[in-house]
């Protein structure tokens, strides 16, 4: 065992952190992870975590000056952190943040030079420079004027803007919302357990009696923030975090209803004096107490001897484990590429008018369709299967509709909504609801307009989903999505796919991360647009041999 992992067990000890000696904490070339030393069951309870020995902006020494020139959320979270690590062993954290790397090696900390050649046409190269851009602002404009008031007397040294940036990746891939009070912190010990997708075998949770709840996962800060691109590129920019008691909806919430926890909590044992208990697991999470002071690891997967026991981050494509966290995961389910909105417009051009694909554009608008917006773009996303957004689908196909059946719809949504809006209040400027009823219900229209007032296809009969996409996906809408694969996939450079395939096999994860890593971002993105190009290609074929409802 290392010397860091040492002091951090005498660290554990003395701030009331217990957990399962069945817990094996390894250090290896990898980093820290955690393996079990006997078999493990679902429900058991393998530590516990008293959030007072959780660094959060409310623990730390540094609370009355962050509050009181009002800096919260994940600034506020990062000026601790480097306050604690500013005074040394004065810290309460001293034990912990020993144990700490320096920095998380995540794009965030790249220089620009590897950014724009390692991550070139990835859904992160914008990203990245965004967050770097928006994070120098924030030190300047919040940081800055802190180590300048002398009266606090900060160390100038550890608050420069390499220092925040450093502090804002271990945030980013360490931290917890941990509750209403304290929001979000880092968590000592459950931030050692690293990342599985969609296969975790433990969640931290809250302890209190009127817990219990899949609601009361204690939330990796990586997970699923709205503020993400399509949830999946990560982000810095991170100041809108889920408690707990607002987690009714959670991505865990299935796993941790089928894994038959009890949750009927009753008192909680004597902490034994021992940091570890003998039993191997502290309790069972049915007889664990109540204690709203404190978090629980709790098993939701047997686990066996010998094997490292995961937590996951959340439902997290490749870009967004990047972006956090540094690495990428093979075969990643989640994974998505993006197509912008811009990049439809580009396309068009080569087809159709400026004018003529705005008002297309339009009609899909009034129509209730939409893209995913963030920060200034508008965009859609292609799924790991090579699916595209139904909405970009329709988006196709209303470019195409003869003029004759847009001019109908245009005319008589425009009178349906002036009638609808001057009915309604003067001042709601959005779409009456009976026009705004999402992508399906424009598709109805649509096929409807076209068939001069009835739908062509049987209700009880038939899948009218199904159907509905059959129908959307005419030769030239095919044939528009391979177009956009391509344009998008020119944003990669020269090389091809195969080229990055082969490049990629040569290369070394543990030797040369970064260029591992981002070459396999480019991979699994570049595998998804084939995919589209396939998935455009066979539904073209498949339209041929069978019932056309209109010429394409
Ligand atoms: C919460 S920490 C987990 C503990 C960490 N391994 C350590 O050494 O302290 C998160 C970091 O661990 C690493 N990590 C976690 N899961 C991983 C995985 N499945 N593959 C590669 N690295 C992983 C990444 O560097 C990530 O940013």
């Amino acid at each position: 065992m290392t010397r860091g992992l040492r002091a951090f067990k005498r660290w554990m000890k003395s701030h009331g952190v217990e957990y399962s000696d069945a817990l094996l904490f390894t250090d290896g070339v990898e980093g820290i992870g955690v393996k079990t030393l006997c078999d493990l069951s679902v429900g058991d309870l393998i530590a516990t975590i008293p959030k007072s020995a959780c660094l959060t902006i409310k623990t730390s020494m540094a609370q009355n000056f962050i509050e009181d020139v009002g800096i919260g959320d994940s600034l506020g979270l990062a000026v601790a952190l480097m306050f604690e690590l500013s005074i040394g062993q004065e810290s309460n954290w001293y034990g912990y943040l020993q144990l700490l790397p320096k920095k998380e090696p995540v794009p965030l900390v790249w220089n620009l030079e590897e950014v724009d050649t390692l991550l070139v046409g990835t859904e992160l190269h914008k990203a990245v420079k965004y967050d770097k851009s928006l994070l120098y602002e924030d030190w300047k404009e919040c940081i800055v004027p802190l180590v300048a008031a002398k009266q606090l007397n900060l160390n100038e040294n550890y608050f420069g803007v390499e220092q925040y940036f450093a502090a804002k990746t271990l945030i980013a891939s360490r931290a917890f919302e941990i509750d209403e009070y304290h929001g979000s912190g880092m968590v000592p010990l459950a931030d050692l357990f690293n990342h599985k997708t969609g296969a975790e075998d433990v969640h931290l949770t809250s302890m209190s009696a009127n817990s219990g709840s899949e609601d009361d996962d204690v939330r990796d800060n990586g997970g699923n923030d709205d503020d993400d691109r399509g949830s999946n590129d990560g982000g810095f920019d991170d100041d809108a975090k889920l408690s707990i008691e607002e987690l009714v909806v959670d991505s865990f919430g299935d796993i941790f209803e089928n894994s038959g926890i009890q949750k009927n909590h009753k008192t909680m044992a004597t902490a034994s004096d021992e940091n570890h208990l003998n039993g191997h697991i502290l309790e069972s999470y049915s007889s664990a107490g109540d204690d709203p002071d404190a978090l629980g690891m709790i098993l939701i997967k047997n686990v066996k001897a010998g094997n490292e026991v995961f937590n996951t981050y959340g439902t997290l494509g490749n870009a967004a484990l990047l972006h956090r966290y540094g690495f990428t995961e093979p075969e990643n389910p989640f994974d998505i590429v993006n197509i912008d909105l811009n990049l439809v417009m580009k396309w068009a051009k080569g087809s159709f008018s400026n004018r003529y694909s705005r008002s297309r554009i339009s009609l899909w608008k009034k129509l209730g369709c939409s893209s995913c917006s963030n920060q200034d773009s508008e965009y859609f996303e292609v799924t790991f299967s090579g699916t595209p957004q139904l909405d970009l689908m329709v988006l196709l196909y209303i470019f195409y509709l003869p003029d004759e059946v847009y001019c109908k719809m245009d005319l008589s949504l425009t009178t349906r909504m002036k009638v609808d809006i001057s009915l309604s209040s003067p001042m709601n400027d959005e779409l009456p609801s009976s026009i705004v009823d999402g992508v399906h219900n424009a598709m109805d229209i649509i096929f409807s307009a076209e068939s001069g007032g009835s739908l062509p296809f049987s209700r009880e009969t038939e899948d009218m989903a199904t159907q509905r996409v059959d129908r959307l996906l005419t030769k030239h809408v095919c044939n528009a999505l391979i177009s956009l694969a391509d344009i998008r996939e020119g944003f990669y450079g020269a090389s091809s796919l195969e080229e990055d395939m082969h490049v990629l096999k040569g290369c070394c994860r543990l030797r040369e991360p970064k260029r591992y890593h981002s070459l396999s971002l480019r991979v699994c993105e570049r595998s998804i647009l084939k995919k589209m190009r396939i998935f455009a290609s066979k539904s073209g074929c498949i339209r041929k041999g069978k019932k056309i409802y209109f010429a394409a």
